[in-house]
């Protein structure tokens, strides 16, 4: 995004550019679900596109949408959508790429296999991207509740001249334009999307809680203290920044913690954790951990599993488990306790 980046919203989408088209969405998982149904509900023809035997039929048509295999579905479509995990995509592609005809847009949520070069659209259609800045549960949850999602617009490969048209207007079915959608490039958005999970977002923010977490548990305080104060209340902390910035935090804590937060945050992300983000993005921007990542994958996902599972096991999940069932039961009873002053009212 640079400085002159341009922002839709509602109002710079025409619906015409959809509204008689077939959309595919291939995959119903986290993203597919959530494309599918705010389609669905815009009034959009939509087929979901699963592959014999996925577990994800049934839920799809129980949902009300037309399921058939990702070559089905993409034979009489319009507008592909590419909801699959990046690292099938390639493998789904070569099933549907023969009933791609020109003017057909294949139509993506993050750029890897188009940036990476593992997909290869023909010249005659359009390739875009809608890219909801956010998890697929919360893109449909937000388009329930009449809000918006805010949403990254590219277009790699204009064929018809439309692309960009057509995908606002796609935005604007799935609820982005609602909040806001911004216009970049499949490279940027590939980048800043694999360094943010990576070094921020996924990666960076629950290595912190677990160092911050292991840190207070080694020098004798209880693990359901170490929790509460390094994970629970992370929430808290984020939507206060979420809503108005850095400084929203500042203002809601003690002064107390804004002098402590302000001299000794830089103490822990210091400069080496700077340099280490450096080569994170480094390896983002030359390949090599979309490399790393598809060989993983070519091997059977051996380090992932073992990191997944040592993730599982860490001591602060069995603690959550416990601390957020007694939170959940308390809050059941407080609601409960309200009702009845209401009905007693
Ligand atoms: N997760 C997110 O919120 C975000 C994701 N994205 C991007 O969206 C895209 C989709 O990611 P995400 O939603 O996480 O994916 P998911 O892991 O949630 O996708 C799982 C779905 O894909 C189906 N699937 C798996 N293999 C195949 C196959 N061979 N043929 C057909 N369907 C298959 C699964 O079906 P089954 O039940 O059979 O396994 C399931 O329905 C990616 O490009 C991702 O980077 C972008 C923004 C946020
Ligand atoms: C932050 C993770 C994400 O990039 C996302 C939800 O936006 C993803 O790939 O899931
Ligand atoms: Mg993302
Ligand atoms: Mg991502």
């Amino acid at each position: 995004m640079t400085d002159d980046a341009s922002i839709y919203y509602d109002e710079d989408a025409q619906r015409s550019q959809i509204e008689d088209k077939t959309v595919a969405v291939l995959g119903y998982g986290s993203q597919g679900h959530a494309h599918a149904q705010n389609l669905a509900d815009s009034g959009i023809d939509v087929r979901v596109g699963l592959k014999e035997g996925s577990s994800s039929r049934e839920a799809a048509r129980e949902d009300g949408l037309e399921v058939g295999t990702p070559k089905e579905v993409a034979a009489g479509a319009d507008i592909v959508s590419v909801l699959v995990p990046d690292t099938i995509q390639p493998a789904v592609y070569e099933q549907i790429e023969e009933e791609l005809e020109p003017g057909n847009t294949l139509q993506f949520a993050h750029g890897f296999n188009i940036h990476y070069n593992q997909i290869k659209p023909p010249e005659d259609v359009d390739v875009t991207m809608i890219a909801p800045k956010t998890p697929g549960h919360l893109l449909r949850r937000n388009y329930e509740n009449d809000e918006g999602t805010p949403a990254l617009l590219a277009v790699y490969q204009d064929a018809t001249g439309e692309a960009k048209e057509e995908a606002l207007a796609y935005g604007q079915a799935i609820g982005c334009t609602r909040a806001g959608v911004v216009e970049t490039t499949f490279r940027e958005e590939t980048e800043t999307d694999l360094f943010g999970e990576q070094a921020v977002l996924c990666g960076g923010i629950a290595s912190l809680i677990k160092q911050g977490y292991e840190t207070l548990v080694d020098a004798g305080y209880s693990p359901q203290m170490a929790y509460f104060e390094c994970l629970n209340e992370m929430k808290l902390i984020v939507d206060l920044m979420y809503e108005d910035g850095l400084g929203g935090m500042w203002d809601s804590v003690s002064d107390t913690a804004e002098y402590g937060g302000l001299t000794q945050g830089d103490v822990v992300i210091d400069d080496h954790a700077r340099e280490n983000m450096e080569q994170v993005l480094e390896a983002v921007q030359d390949g090599t951990f979309a490399r790393e990542w598809i060989a993983e994958n070519q091997a059977g996902r051996p380090s992932y599993t073992q990191l997944r599972q040592a993730e599982k096991d860490h001591e602060i999940e069995a603690v959550g488990a416990e601390l957020r069932a007694l939170f959940a039961w308390a809050e059941e009873e407080t609601e409960d306790e309200q009702e009845k002053v209401t009905a007693d009212d």
